[in-house]
């Protein structure tokens, strides 16, 4: 795993900040050096040694919808990397501002050559403060780069007042309650806000995603002050008993709360192991017939008997997992999972998932 070549997936939509956080990322003194695979030709003016110059090594992508598609070209570029394998730190792959970073991630799942030799290590999403909230309405892109994303930039704070900040902050949240989020101008964050996230790693995954451990029963898309966009308030769900205090305690952010109508998250909890046999023919026709709702899963599960943990990830209905760490002495086994989607069948998951507990 650690000699794996690490892989940052680069996203936002259009004029975000994407490239102003590539320079940054290229011009810092960190004495590391980065292959870079854009998919837009000569529109970044950084140093040629630093991208990757030749011609097979800057690729284009299609926008269309190429759901679970892998993609060829990309899996082409990474093994021609790795036949100059040393000479890279890590890749970053910018995708344009209207890609769905679905077919770049999942080709780090999928290509048994790209497995072995890099590994992804987070989805980072740019957004734009300005202008952000207006492209969830209508663009559904946007929408699902923030679905995405390991770590969102909420970048151009500086043309935003403090209102405005936390609403987007707010509409992120209804969106992805589990990516790290750094709220920038000229993207100026830390590197290591953004490289070596290790986001796929089982105790990044619980570092992350602190409310993985309290999501449980609840799940983080319900809340107050809701926001429909369709300005209508009857949404056909119920939510009996909210706390408000507890609720906001519970998150830790204070954020006002949206509810959106178009993404999800579920997050589950079993307190215990769940069965083999029962958990993974479920998730995996789960996975195949809904994934094309399913932007992203992930999860680690307590298997029954198995003394490692399984942690699986995922994006749309490609799956990858496998035992990693042992269960500690005296730690609590419990299996806990988290979609993101759209349109979820929350019952149904919900359903499903509790019917394999051990
Ligand atoms: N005011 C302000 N402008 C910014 C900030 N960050 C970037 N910009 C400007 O926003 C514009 C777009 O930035 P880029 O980094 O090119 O955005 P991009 O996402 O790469 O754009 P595309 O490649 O077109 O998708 C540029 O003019 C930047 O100088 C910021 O924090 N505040």
């Amino acid at each position: 795993m650690a000699d794996k070549i690490p892989v940052t997936v680069l996203t936002g939509y259009l004029g975000a900040g994407k490239t102003t956080l590539l320079n940054r990322i290229l011009s810092e003194d960190h004495g590391k050096k980065f292959a870079v695979i854009v998919n837009e030709f000569g529109s970044i003016g950084i140093d040629n040694d630093l991208v990757v110059g030749a011609d097979e090594e800057v690729f284009e992508m299609n926008n269309g919808c190429i759901c679970c598609t892998v993609r060829g070209d990309l899996i082409r570029i990474i093994e021609g990397l790795m036949k100059r394998k040393g000479k890279f730190d890590a890749i970053i792959v910018e995708t344009t501002g209207l890609a769905d970073p679905a077919p770049v991630a999942q080709t780090f799942f999928v290509d048994a050559d790209v497995r072995e030799a890099a590994r992804l290590d987070a989805v980072v999403t740019v957004a734009d403060a300005k202008w952000l909230a207006e492209r969830l309405k209508d663009a559904p892109e946007a929408k699902s780069q923030i679905a995405f994303a390991d770590v969102i930039i909420l970048n151009k704070i500086d043309l935003v007042s403090a209102e405005e900040l936390a609403d987007v902050e707010a509409r992120i949240r209804a969106i992805n309650p589990y990516a790290r989020l750094h709220k920038a101008q000229n993207c100026a964050v830390s590197l290591e806000d953004v490289l070596n996230r290790n986001a796929f790693d089982l105790d990044r995954i619980l570092e992350i995603e602190p409310q993985f451990l309290e999501a449980d029963e609840e799940h983080d898309h319900h809340g107050h002050d809701h926001d429909h966009d369709h300005g209508h308030h009857d949404h056909g769900r119920k939510h009996e008993h909210h706390d408000h205090d507890d609720h906001h305690a519970k998150n830790g952010h204070g954020l006002k709360h949206y509810h959106d109508e178009e993404m999800q998250s579920v997050a589950l909890t079993i307190e215990g192991d769940v069965d083999p046999d029962k958990f993974l023919p479920w998730i995996n026709s789960y996975i195949q017939t809904e994934g094309a709702a399913i932007l992203r899963s992930k999860g680690i599960i307590a298997l029954k008997d198995e003394p490692k943990r399984f942690v699986f990830q995922g994006v749309h209905m490609i799956l990858d997992g496998d035992l990693q760490q042992d269960w500690k002495p005296g730690e609590t086994r419990r299996s806990r999972l988290v979609f993101i989607g759209r349109h979820l069948k929350e019952d149904e998951i919900r359903t499903g998932f509790l019917a394999c507990a051990a």
